[in-house]
Protein backbone atom coordinates (compact mmCIF):
# COMPACT_ATOMS: atom_id res chain seq x y z
CA UNK A 1 0.00 0.00 0.00
CA UNK A 2 1.55 3.27 -0.55
CA UNK A 3 1.58 5.52 1.93
CA UNK A 4 -1.02 8.41 2.25
CA UNK A 5 0.50 12.25 2.80
CA UNK A 6 -1.09 15.22 3.68
CA UNK A 7 -1.03 16.32 0.06
CA UNK A 8 -2.84 13.04 -0.93
CA UNK A 9 -5.69 14.26 -3.81
CA UNK A 10 -4.27 13.62 -7.41
CA UNK A 11 -5.72 16.50 -9.43
CA UNK A 12 -7.24 15.26 -13.03
CA UNK A 13 -8.83 18.74 -14.24
CA UNK A 14 -8.34 21.91 -11.62
CA UNK A 15 -10.76 22.10 -9.09
CA UNK A 16 -8.93 22.99 -5.82
CA UNK A 17 -7.93 20.41 -3.53
CA UNK A 18 -9.24 21.24 -0.03
CA UNK A 19 -9.18 18.20 1.74
CA UNK A 20 -6.86 15.39 1.91
CA UNK A 21 -7.58 11.82 2.16
CA UNK A 22 -6.86 10.77 5.68
CA UNK A 23 -9.28 13.44 6.28
CA UNK A 24 -12.19 11.78 4.05
CA UNK A 25 -11.01 8.54 4.89
CA UNK A 26 -10.12 6.73 2.04
CA UNK A 27 -8.37 3.60 3.29
CA UNK A 28 -7.62 1.67 0.24
CA UNK A 29 -5.18 -1.34 0.02
CA UNK A 30 -5.73 -2.38 -3.68
CA UNK A 31 -5.67 -6.36 -3.23
CA UNK A 32 -7.24 -7.06 -7.03
CA UNK A 33 -4.70 -4.80 -8.51
CA UNK A 34 -1.87 -7.10 -7.15
CA UNK A 35 -2.81 -9.77 -9.80
CA UNK A 36 -1.80 -10.35 -12.99
CA UNK A 37 -2.09 -8.37 -15.71
CA UNK A 38 -4.64 -10.34 -17.81
CA UNK A 39 -7.09 -9.55 -14.84
CA UNK A 40 -7.01 -5.95 -15.68
CA UNK A 41 -6.05 -2.97 -17.30
CA UNK A 42 -4.93 -0.13 -15.44
CA UNK A 43 -6.69 2.62 -16.76
CA UNK A 44 -8.08 6.02 -14.94
CA UNK A 45 -11.85 7.39 -15.04
CA UNK A 46 -12.17 10.09 -18.42
CA UNK A 47 -12.57 13.41 -16.61
CA UNK A 48 -16.16 15.42 -16.96
CA UNK A 49 -16.84 18.48 -18.11
CA UNK A 50 -19.19 19.95 -15.37
CA UNK A 51 -20.28 17.74 -12.51
CA UNK A 52 -22.94 18.32 -10.19
CA UNK A 53 -23.84 16.02 -6.47
CA UNK A 54 -27.40 14.38 -7.40
CA UNK A 55 -27.16 12.15 -4.22
CA UNK A 56 -24.79 11.29 -1.49
CA UNK A 57 -25.19 8.32 0.64
CA UNK A 58 -24.32 9.82 4.09
CA UNK A 59 -25.49 6.81 5.89
CA UNK A 60 -23.25 4.65 3.85
CA UNK A 61 -20.19 7.30 4.00
CA UNK A 62 -20.80 7.05 8.17
CA UNK A 63 -20.66 2.92 8.25
CA UNK A 64 -17.59 3.00 5.82
CA UNK A 65 -15.64 5.35 8.31
CA UNK A 66 -16.07 7.92 5.28
CA UNK A 67 -16.16 11.62 6.36
CA UNK A 68 -18.39 14.22 4.02
CA UNK A 69 -18.73 16.71 6.25
CA UNK A 70 -15.40 18.19 5.14
CA UNK A 71 -16.36 18.02 1.31
CA UNK A 72 -18.11 21.02 -0.38
CA UNK A 73 -20.85 20.23 -3.42
CA UNK A 74 -18.28 20.98 -5.50
CA UNK A 75 -15.17 18.43 -3.99
CA UNK A 76 -17.85 15.98 -3.69
CA UNK A 77 -19.18 16.04 -7.50
CA UNK A 78 -15.11 16.20 -8.49
CA UNK A 79 -14.35 13.28 -6.11
CA UNK A 80 -17.33 10.82 -7.59
CA UNK A 81 -17.40 12.28 -11.02
CA UNK A 82 -13.18 10.87 -11.40
CA UNK A 83 -12.12 14.15 -11.87
CA UNK A 84 -10.15 14.27 -8.67
CA UNK A 85 -7.98 10.96 -7.92
CA UNK A 86 -7.20 9.77 -4.17
CA UNK A 87 -3.54 8.86 -4.58
CA UNK A 88 -4.03 5.67 -3.14
CA UNK A 89 -6.70 4.45 -5.66
CA UNK A 90 -4.92 2.41 -8.21
CA UNK A 91 -7.99 2.41 -11.03
CA UNK A 92 -8.34 -0.65 -12.83
CA UNK A 93 -11.18 -1.88 -15.55
CA UNK A 94 -11.30 -5.15 -15.34
CA UNK A 95 -11.39 -7.80 -17.48
CA UNK A 96 -14.52 -10.44 -17.72
CA UNK A 97 -16.53 -12.91 -20.03
CA UNK A 98 -20.29 -13.69 -19.42
CA UNK A 99 -23.10 -15.79 -21.13
CA UNK A 100 -25.39 -13.21 -22.23
CA UNK A 101 -29.00 -14.76 -22.75
CA UNK A 102 -27.29 -18.22 -23.13
CA UNK A 103 -24.25 -16.37 -25.60
CA UNK A 104 -20.71 -16.36 -24.39
CA UNK A 105 -19.01 -13.03 -25.20
CA UNK A 106 -15.79 -11.71 -23.90
CA UNK A 107 -16.38 -8.30 -21.72
CA UNK A 108 -14.65 -6.15 -19.20
CA UNK A 109 -15.43 -2.95 -17.74
CA UNK A 110 -16.98 -1.38 -20.95
CA UNK A 111 -17.85 1.60 -18.67
CA UNK A 112 -16.38 1.39 -15.37
CA UNK A 113 -13.42 1.59 -13.23
CA UNK A 114 -12.43 -0.42 -9.87
CA UNK A 115 -11.01 2.72 -8.09
CA UNK A 116 -9.39 0.45 -5.59
CA UNK A 117 -10.48 -1.49 -2.24
CA UNK A 118 -11.74 0.53 1.31
CA UNK A 119 -10.51 -1.37 4.23
CA UNK A 120 -13.22 0.13 6.78
CA UNK A 121 -13.07 0.83 10.19
CA UNK A 122 -14.62 -2.63 11.03
CA UNK A 123 -12.12 -4.35 8.51
CA UNK A 124 -14.06 -4.95 5.83
CA UNK A 125 -12.43 -4.84 2.52
CA UNK A 126 -15.21 -3.07 -0.19
CA UNK A 127 -14.56 -1.93 -3.72
CA UNK A 128 -14.94 1.39 -5.01
CA UNK A 129 -16.33 1.70 -8.61
CA UNK A 130 -17.11 4.13 -10.52
CA UNK A 131 -20.10 3.31 -13.03
CA UNK A 132 -20.28 5.50 -15.87
CA UNK A 133 -16.84 6.67 -16.18
CA UNK A 134 -15.82 6.75 -19.47
CA UNK A 135 -14.27 4.53 -22.07
CA UNK A 136 -12.22 1.77 -21.46
CA UNK A 137 -10.19 -0.91 -23.70
CA UNK A 138 -13.46 -3.21 -23.38
CA UNK A 139 -16.05 -0.58 -24.32
CA UNK A 140 -15.82 -2.44 -27.76
CA UNK A 141 -18.61 0.17 -29.42
CA UNK A 142 -20.56 1.73 -26.44
CA UNK A 143 -19.45 5.31 -24.92
CA UNK A 144 -18.23 4.05 -21.29
CA UNK A 145 -21.13 6.52 -20.25
CA UNK A 146 -24.41 5.69 -18.50
CA UNK A 147 -27.45 8.08 -18.10
CA UNK A 148 -28.49 9.44 -15.09
CA UNK A 149 -31.75 7.53 -15.21
CA UNK A 150 -30.64 4.33 -14.97
CA UNK A 151 -27.86 5.01 -12.32
CA UNK A 152 -30.68 6.73 -9.87
CA UNK A 153 -32.44 3.36 -10.71
CA UNK A 154 -29.26 1.14 -9.20
CA UNK A 155 -29.37 3.60 -6.21
CA UNK A 156 -33.00 3.27 -5.24
CA UNK A 157 -33.00 -0.39 -5.30
CA UNK A 158 -29.64 -1.18 -4.42
CA UNK A 159 -30.36 0.66 -1.19
CA UNK A 160 -33.99 -1.00 -0.86
CA UNK A 161 -32.36 -4.04 -1.24
CA UNK A 162 -30.19 -3.75 1.43
CA UNK A 163 -32.49 -2.18 3.59
CA UNK A 164 -35.08 -5.47 3.06
CA UNK A 165 -31.50 -7.36 4.58
CA UNK A 166 -30.84 -9.20 0.88
CA UNK A 167 -27.49 -9.03 -0.31
CA UNK A 168 -26.62 -6.57 -2.14
CA UNK A 169 -23.96 -4.24 -3.78
CA UNK A 170 -24.69 -0.15 -2.58
CA UNK A 171 -24.79 3.52 -3.81
CA UNK A 172 -22.85 5.63 -2.56
CA UNK A 173 -22.95 8.84 -4.75
CA UNK A 174 -24.35 9.75 -8.49
CA UNK A 175 -23.13 12.66 -10.10
CA UNK A 176 -24.30 14.29 -13.31
CA UNK A 177 -21.23 15.09 -15.39
CA UNK A 178 -22.32 18.26 -17.57
CA UNK A 179 -22.10 15.98 -20.42
CA UNK A 180 -24.94 14.28 -22.57
CA UNK A 181 -25.24 10.62 -23.56
CA UNK A 182 -26.56 10.02 -26.92
CA UNK A 183 -29.03 6.83 -26.58
CA UNK A 184 -32.27 7.00 -28.56
CA UNK A 185 -32.62 9.95 -26.75
CA UNK A 186 -29.91 12.58 -25.68
CA UNK A 187 -30.05 12.17 -21.98
CA UNK A 188 -27.75 13.48 -18.81
CA UNK A 189 -24.88 11.64 -18.33
CA UNK A 190 -23.87 10.57 -14.58
CA UNK A 191 -21.34 8.52 -12.65
CA UNK A 192 -22.19 5.86 -9.89
CA UNK A 193 -19.86 5.09 -6.93
CA UNK A 194 -20.69 1.08 -6.12
CA UNK A 195 -19.75 -0.44 -2.92
CA UNK A 196 -19.71 -4.21 -3.36
CA UNK A 197 -17.95 -7.06 -1.60
CA UNK A 198 -16.13 -7.51 -5.05
CA UNK A 199 -16.93 -7.42 -8.70
CA UNK A 200 -15.96 -11.12 -9.22
CA UNK A 201 -18.10 -12.69 -11.25
CA UNK A 202 -18.98 -15.89 -12.74
CA UNK A 203 -17.76 -14.70 -15.81
CA UNK A 204 -14.33 -13.53 -14.19
CA UNK A 205 -14.11 -17.31 -14.07
CA UNK A 206 -15.20 -17.72 -17.42
CA UNK A 207 -12.60 -15.15 -18.68
CA UNK A 208 -9.71 -16.74 -16.78
CA UNK A 209 -10.47 -20.36 -17.89
CA UNK A 210 -10.18 -18.97 -21.30
CA UNK A 211 -7.21 -17.59 -21.17
CA UNK A 212 -4.35 -19.36 -22.70
CA UNK A 213 -1.55 -20.63 -20.15
CA UNK A 214 -3.84 -22.88 -17.57
CA UNK A 215 -2.92 -21.40 -14.18
CA UNK A 216 -5.47 -18.10 -14.40
CA UNK A 217 -8.22 -20.16 -12.89
CA UNK A 218 -6.37 -20.79 -10.20
CA UNK A 219 -5.12 -18.04 -9.11
CA UNK A 220 -8.46 -16.47 -9.39
CA UNK A 221 -9.79 -19.09 -7.12
CA UNK A 222 -7.23 -18.62 -4.55
CA UNK A 223 -7.75 -15.29 -4.28
CA UNK A 224 -11.36 -15.62 -4.13
CA UNK A 225 -11.20 -18.06 -1.15
CA UNK A 226 -8.98 -15.70 0.73
CA UNK A 227 -10.79 -12.35 0.11
CA UNK A 228 -14.71 -14.15 0.93
CA UNK A 229 -14.90 -17.68 2.35
CA UNK A 230 -11.64 -18.00 4.22
CA UNK A 231 -12.89 -20.49 6.15
CA UNK A 232 -12.76 -23.01 2.88
CA UNK A 233 -8.68 -23.18 3.69
CA UNK A 234 -9.11 -25.40 6.16
CA UNK A 235 -11.19 -27.73 4.13
CA UNK A 236 -9.48 -30.90 1.98
CA UNK A 237 -10.68 -29.81 -1.54
CA UNK A 238 -10.98 -25.68 -1.32
CA UNK A 239 -11.79 -25.75 -4.35
CA UNK A 240 -14.56 -28.00 -4.45
CA UNK A 241 -15.93 -26.25 -1.09
CA UNK A 242 -16.02 -22.57 -3.34
CA UNK A 243 -18.07 -24.56 -5.51
CA UNK A 244 -20.36 -25.80 -2.72
CA UNK A 245 -20.25 -22.15 -1.06
CA UNK A 246 -21.02 -20.13 -3.86
CA UNK A 247 -24.01 -22.38 -5.25
CA UNK A 248 -25.24 -21.99 -1.50
CA UNK A 249 -25.19 -17.87 -1.25
CA UNK A 250 -26.84 -17.87 -4.62
CA UNK A 251 -29.67 -20.91 -3.60
CA UNK A 252 -30.10 -18.55 -0.90
CA UNK A 253 -29.83 -14.76 -3.02
CA UNK A 254 -32.34 -16.18 -5.06
CA UNK A 255 -34.77 -17.38 -2.83
CA UNK A 256 -34.93 -14.19 -1.17
CA UNK A 257 -35.71 -12.25 -4.20
CA UNK A 258 -38.79 -14.57 -4.84
CA UNK A 259 -39.76 -14.26 -1.00
CA UNK A 260 -40.45 -10.28 -1.81
CA UNK A 261 -41.33 -10.52 -5.65
CA UNK A 262 -38.26 -9.12 -7.11
CA UNK A 263 -36.94 -10.02 -10.45
CA UNK A 264 -33.80 -8.89 -11.40
CA UNK A 265 -34.10 -8.96 -15.19
CA UNK A 266 -30.61 -9.89 -16.48
CA UNK A 267 -29.36 -12.83 -15.11
CA UNK A 268 -26.25 -13.42 -17.01
CA UNK A 269 -23.10 -14.97 -15.83
CA UNK A 270 -21.47 -11.63 -15.31
CA UNK A 271 -24.04 -10.33 -13.08
CA UNK A 272 -23.41 -13.39 -10.87
CA UNK A 273 -20.88 -12.44 -8.18
CA UNK A 274 -19.17 -15.20 -6.28
CA UNK A 275 -19.84 -13.10 -3.06
CA UNK A 276 -23.15 -13.84 -3.15
CA UNK A 277 -24.34 -10.01 -3.68
CA UNK A 278 -27.48 -8.98 -5.87
CA UNK A 279 -25.07 -6.63 -8.58
CA UNK A 280 -25.93 -5.02 -11.82
CA UNK A 281 -29.76 -3.32 -11.23
CA UNK A 282 -30.73 -3.16 -14.71
CA UNK A 283 -34.30 -3.63 -15.91
CA UNK A 284 -34.91 -5.10 -12.78
CA UNK A 285 -38.29 -4.20 -11.02
CA UNK A 286 -40.72 -5.62 -7.88
CA UNK A 287 -43.92 -7.64 -8.85
CA UNK A 288 -47.10 -5.45 -7.66
CA UNK A 289 -49.75 -8.22 -8.84
CA UNK A 290 -48.94 -11.64 -7.99
CA UNK A 291 -48.27 -13.92 -11.53
CA UNK A 292 -45.35 -16.37 -11.40
CA UNK A 293 -44.65 -15.70 -15.19
CA UNK A 294 -43.98 -11.62 -14.55
CA UNK A 295 -41.05 -9.97 -17.07
CA UNK A 296 -40.45 -6.10 -16.62
CA UNK A 297 -37.34 -6.18 -18.72
CA UNK A 298 -37.85 -4.89 -22.60
CA UNK A 299 -34.98 -7.29 -23.63
CA UNK A 300 -36.43 -10.32 -22.52
CA UNK A 301 -38.56 -11.69 -25.32
CA UNK A 302 -38.63 -14.92 -24.01
CA UNK A 303 -39.39 -14.73 -20.54
CA UNK A 304 -35.46 -16.37 -19.70
CA UNK A 305 -35.23 -14.57 -16.98
CA UNK A 306 -39.17 -14.16 -15.87
CA UNK A 307 -39.74 -14.00 -11.98
CA UNK A 308 -40.62 -18.14 -12.02
CA UNK A 309 -37.46 -18.47 -14.07
CA UNK A 310 -35.04 -17.11 -11.83
CA UNK A 311 -33.84 -20.46 -10.15
CA UNK A 312 -33.45 -22.08 -13.13
CA UNK A 313 -31.13 -19.51 -14.51
CA UNK A 314 -29.39 -19.34 -11.52
CA UNK A 315 -28.20 -23.31 -12.07
CA UNK A 316 -27.69 -22.50 -15.53
CA UNK A 317 -25.08 -20.18 -14.45
CA UNK A 318 -23.49 -22.05 -11.65
CA UNK A 319 -22.82 -25.04 -14.49
CA UNK A 320 -21.00 -22.38 -16.36
CA UNK A 321 -19.31 -22.01 -12.99
CA UNK A 322 -18.72 -25.22 -12.27
CA UNK A 323 -17.44 -25.85 -15.37
CA UNK A 324 -14.04 -23.53 -15.15
CA UNK A 325 -13.34 -25.64 -11.84
CA UNK A 326 -13.20 -28.44 -13.31
CA UNK A 327 -9.28 -28.73 -13.56
CA UNK A 328 -8.97 -28.05 -9.95
CA UNK A 329 -12.09 -30.47 -8.95
CA UNK A 330 -9.99 -33.32 -9.15
CA UNK A 331 -7.23 -34.23 -11.30
CA UNK A 332 -8.98 -37.58 -12.58
CA UNK A 333 -11.54 -35.74 -15.55
CA UNK A 334 -13.74 -38.02 -14.73
CA UNK A 335 -14.01 -37.32 -11.07
CA UNK A 336 -13.83 -33.66 -11.23
CA UNK A 337 -16.95 -33.95 -13.28
CA UNK A 338 -18.73 -36.01 -11.12
CA UNK A 339 -18.05 -33.41 -8.36
CA UNK A 340 -19.31 -30.58 -10.23
CA UNK A 341 -22.29 -32.09 -11.58
CA UNK A 342 -23.23 -33.19 -8.09
CA UNK A 343 -22.29 -30.12 -6.76
CA UNK A 344 -25.04 -28.17 -9.45
CA UNK A 345 -27.49 -30.84 -9.53
CA UNK A 346 -28.35 -30.17 -5.54
CA UNK A 347 -28.81 -27.04 -6.04
CA UNK A 348 -32.93 -26.92 -6.81
CA UNK A 349 -32.97 -28.85 -3.16
CA UNK A 350 -31.03 -25.85 -1.62
CA UNK A 351 -33.34 -23.11 -3.39
CA UNK A 352 -36.56 -25.24 -2.42
CA UNK A 353 -35.20 -25.52 1.21
CA UNK A 354 -34.09 -21.65 1.30
CA UNK A 355 -37.62 -20.44 -0.01
CA UNK A 356 -39.66 -22.95 1.68
CA UNK A 357 -37.92 -21.37 5.09
CA UNK A 358 -38.99 -18.31 3.44
CA UNK A 359 -42.10 -18.91 3.22
CA UNK A 360 -43.17 -20.26 6.35
CA UNK A 361 -41.81 -17.24 8.13
CA UNK A 362 -43.68 -15.59 5.79
CA UNK A 363 -46.80 -17.36 7.14
CA UNK A 364 -45.72 -17.66 10.45
CA UNK A 365 -45.35 -21.07 10.48
CA UNK A 366 -42.52 -22.01 12.95
CA UNK A 367 -42.57 -25.55 13.05
CA UNK A 368 -42.18 -27.97 9.93
CA UNK A 369 -45.19 -30.05 8.38
CA UNK A 370 -45.36 -31.87 5.64
CA UNK A 371 -47.96 -30.44 3.83
CA UNK A 372 -46.58 -26.79 4.27
CA UNK A 373 -45.74 -26.35 0.60
CA UNK A 374 -49.48 -27.14 -0.36
CA UNK A 375 -50.76 -24.35 2.01
CA UNK A 376 -48.30 -22.01 0.67
CA UNK A 377 -49.18 -23.29 -3.38
CA UNK A 378 -52.53 -23.01 -2.49
CA UNK A 379 -52.22 -19.36 -0.97
CA UNK A 380 -49.94 -18.56 -4.26
CA UNK A 381 -53.12 -20.08 -6.70
CA UNK A 382 -55.37 -17.49 -5.28
CA UNK A 383 -53.68 -14.83 -5.70
CA UNK A 384 -52.45 -15.83 -8.91
CA UNK A 385 -56.26 -16.50 -9.90
CA UNK A 386 -57.26 -13.03 -7.89
CA UNK A 387 -53.96 -10.42 -9.15
CA UNK A 388 -53.88 -10.02 -5.81
CA UNK A 389 -50.88 -7.62 -4.42
CA UNK A 390 -47.66 -9.99 -3.53
CA UNK A 391 -46.47 -7.51 -1.24
CA UNK A 392 -50.07 -6.17 0.16
CA UNK A 393 -51.20 -9.72 0.64
CA UNK A 394 -48.62 -10.87 2.81
CA UNK A 395 -48.44 -7.77 4.54
CA UNK A 396 -52.13 -7.84 5.56
CA UNK A 397 -52.50 -11.41 6.44
CA UNK A 398 -49.45 -10.77 8.96
CA UNK A 399 -51.12 -7.43 10.21
CA UNK A 400 -54.25 -9.57 10.59
CA UNK A 401 -56.28 -7.23 8.41
CA UNK A 402 -57.70 -8.72 5.98
CA UNK A 403 -59.18 -6.15 2.83
CA UNK A 404 -62.38 -6.03 1.74
CA UNK A 405 -61.46 -7.06 -2.33
CA UNK A 406 -62.05 -9.95 -3.97
CA UNK A 407 -59.41 -12.06 -3.07
CA UNK A 408 -60.23 -12.39 0.71
CA UNK A 409 -64.46 -12.74 -0.61
CA UNK A 410 -62.97 -15.42 -2.69
CA UNK A 411 -64.81 -19.05 -0.85
CA UNK A 412 -61.11 -20.86 -2.00
CA UNK A 413 -59.40 -17.95 -0.09
CA UNK A 414 -62.10 -18.15 2.91
CA UNK A 415 -61.13 -22.09 2.81
CA UNK A 416 -56.97 -21.45 2.89
CA UNK A 417 -57.18 -19.10 5.71
CA UNK A 418 -59.34 -21.93 7.92
CA UNK A 419 -57.16 -24.30 7.21
CA UNK A 420 -53.99 -21.74 7.72
CA UNK A 421 -55.53 -20.49 11.29
CA UNK A 422 -55.87 -24.47 11.78
CA UNK A 423 -52.39 -24.58 10.99
CA UNK A 424 -51.51 -21.82 13.25
CA UNK A 425 -53.21 -23.32 16.07
CA UNK A 426 -51.28 -26.89 16.10
CA UNK A 427 -47.82 -25.15 16.59
CA UNK A 428 -46.46 -24.79 20.59
CA UNK A 429 -45.59 -20.72 19.57
CA UNK A 430 -48.30 -18.00 20.36
CA UNK A 431 -49.97 -16.45 17.95
CA UNK A 432 -48.14 -13.38 18.92
CA UNK A 433 -44.94 -14.82 18.51
CA UNK A 434 -45.57 -15.93 15.06
CA UNK A 435 -46.94 -12.78 14.13
CA UNK A 436 -43.95 -11.44 15.11
CA UNK A 437 -42.34 -13.24 12.41
CA UNK A 438 -44.62 -12.57 9.99
CA UNK A 439 -44.25 -8.95 10.38
CA UNK A 440 -40.58 -8.87 10.36
CA UNK A 441 -40.72 -11.30 6.92
CA UNK A 442 -43.50 -9.47 4.89
CA UNK A 443 -42.10 -5.95 3.61
CA UNK A 444 -44.71 -3.25 3.74
CA UNK A 445 -42.77 -0.57 1.58
CA UNK A 446 -40.90 -1.63 -1.61
CA UNK A 447 -40.00 0.69 -4.36
CA UNK A 448 -42.75 -0.19 -6.87
CA UNK A 449 -42.21 0.00 -10.11
CA UNK A 450 -44.00 2.79 -11.07
CA UNK A 451 -43.01 5.20 -8.01
CA UNK A 452 -39.47 4.68 -9.12
CA UNK A 453 -40.20 5.39 -12.90
CA UNK A 454 -41.81 8.81 -11.44
CA UNK A 455 -38.86 9.50 -9.33
CA UNK A 456 -36.60 9.14 -12.04
CA UNK A 457 -38.61 10.95 -14.40
CA UNK A 458 -38.61 14.06 -12.13
CA UNK A 459 -35.14 14.19 -11.50
CA UNK A 460 -33.74 12.91 -14.98
CA UNK A 461 -35.99 15.24 -16.85
CA UNK A 462 -36.57 18.24 -14.59
CA UNK A 463 -33.92 17.59 -11.96
CA UNK A 464 -35.98 17.47 -9.80
CA UNK A 465 -35.34 15.29 -6.39
CA UNK A 466 -37.73 15.76 -3.88
CA UNK A 467 -39.61 12.86 -5.06
CA UNK A 468 -36.78 9.85 -5.27
CA UNK A 469 -36.00 11.44 -1.54
CA UNK A 470 -39.18 10.55 -0.20
CA UNK A 471 -39.31 7.24 -1.76
CA UNK A 472 -35.92 6.56 -0.53
CA UNK A 473 -36.90 7.48 2.96
CA UNK A 474 -40.15 5.58 2.47
CA UNK A 475 -38.31 2.02 1.72
CA UNK A 476 -35.43 2.71 3.99
CA UNK A 477 -37.42 0.82 7.30
CA UNK A 478 -39.62 -1.70 5.08
CA UNK A 479 -40.77 -4.00 7.83
CA UNK A 480 -42.72 -0.62 9.40
CA UNK A 481 -45.90 0.38 8.65
CA UNK A 482 -45.30 4.05 8.80
CA UNK A 483 -48.65 5.96 8.06
CA UNK A 484 -47.11 9.05 6.48
CA UNK A 485 -45.44 6.78 3.92
CA UNK A 486 -49.34 5.41 2.90
CA UNK A 487 -49.41 6.17 -0.58
CA UNK A 488 -45.99 4.14 -1.21
CA UNK A 489 -47.91 1.03 -0.40
CA UNK A 490 -51.14 1.52 -3.24
CA UNK A 491 -50.26 -0.38 -6.12
CA UNK A 492 -50.80 1.06 -9.50
CA UNK A 493 -53.58 1.84 -10.96
CA UNK A 494 -54.36 0.31 -14.80
CA UNK A 495 -52.66 3.30 -16.25
CA UNK A 496 -50.04 3.95 -13.68
CA UNK A 497 -48.86 0.24 -14.79
CA UNK A 498 -45.50 0.09 -15.86
CA UNK A 499 -45.09 -3.47 -17.51
CA UNK A 500 -41.58 -2.75 -19.21
CA UNK A 501 -38.53 -1.52 -17.45
CA UNK A 502 -35.70 -0.54 -20.08
CA UNK A 503 -32.02 -1.58 -19.55
CA UNK A 504 -31.46 2.00 -21.16
CA UNK A 505 -27.70 1.82 -20.09
N1 LIG B 1 -22.23 2.57 -22.70
C1 LIG B 1 -21.36 1.55 -22.63
N2 LIG B 1 -20.11 1.69 -23.08
C2 LIG B 1 -19.21 0.71 -23.02
N3 LIG B 1 -19.47 -0.50 -22.51
C3 LIG B 1 -20.70 -0.72 -22.02
C4 LIG B 1 -21.70 0.30 -22.06
N4 LIG B 1 -22.83 -0.22 -21.52
C5 LIG B 1 -22.54 -1.48 -21.15
N5 LIG B 1 -21.26 -1.78 -21.46
C6 LIG B 1 -20.56 -3.04 -21.21
O1 LIG B 1 -21.37 -4.11 -21.68
C7 LIG B 1 -21.32 -5.20 -20.78
C8 LIG B 1 -22.69 -5.62 -20.36
O2 LIG B 1 -23.38 -4.50 -19.90
P1 LIG B 1 -24.32 -4.49 -18.62
O3 LIG B 1 -25.30 -3.38 -18.86
O4 LIG B 1 -24.78 -5.85 -18.28
O5 LIG B 1 -23.28 -4.09 -17.48
P2 LIG B 1 -23.15 -2.74 -16.71
O6 LIG B 1 -24.47 -2.37 -16.16
O7 LIG B 1 -22.47 -1.73 -17.53
O8 LIG B 1 -22.13 -3.16 -15.58
P3 LIG B 1 -22.24 -4.04 -14.25
O9 LIG B 1 -22.55 -5.44 -14.65
O10 LIG B 1 -20.88 -3.88 -13.70
O11 LIG B 1 -23.31 -3.43 -13.39
C9 LIG B 1 -20.42 -4.79 -19.64
O12 LIG B 1 -19.15 -5.31 -19.89
C10 LIG B 1 -20.41 -3.29 -19.73
O13 LIG B 1 -19.19 -2.73 -19.26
Amino acid sequence: MKPETKTDVKTQTKPQEKFTVEEVGWRFDNSYARLPEPFYVRISPVPVRAPRVAILNHALAESLGLNFQILSEQDAAHLFSGNVLPQTAEPIAQAYAGHQFGSFTMLGDGRAILMGEHVTPAGDRLDVQFKGSGHTPFSRRGDGRAALGPMLREYIISEAMHSLGIPSTRSLAVVTTGETVLRELPLPGAVLTRIAASHIRVGTFEYAARLKDGVHVKTLADYAIRRHYPDLLETVNPYLALLHRVIDRQASLVAQWLLVGFIHGVMNTDNMAISGETIDYGPCAFMDEYDPYTVFSSIDDHGRYGYHNQSRAAQWNLARFAETLLPLLDSAQDKALTLAEEAVHAFPDIFQQYWLNGMRKKLGLMNEEASDVELIEALLTCMHQHHADYTNTFRSLAAERLPDDALFQDSAFIAWHAQWQARLARQPESRAVAFNVMQASNPALLPRNHRVEAALTAASDHGDYDEMQCLLAAVSDPYIDAPEYNEYRTPPTASERVRQTFCGT
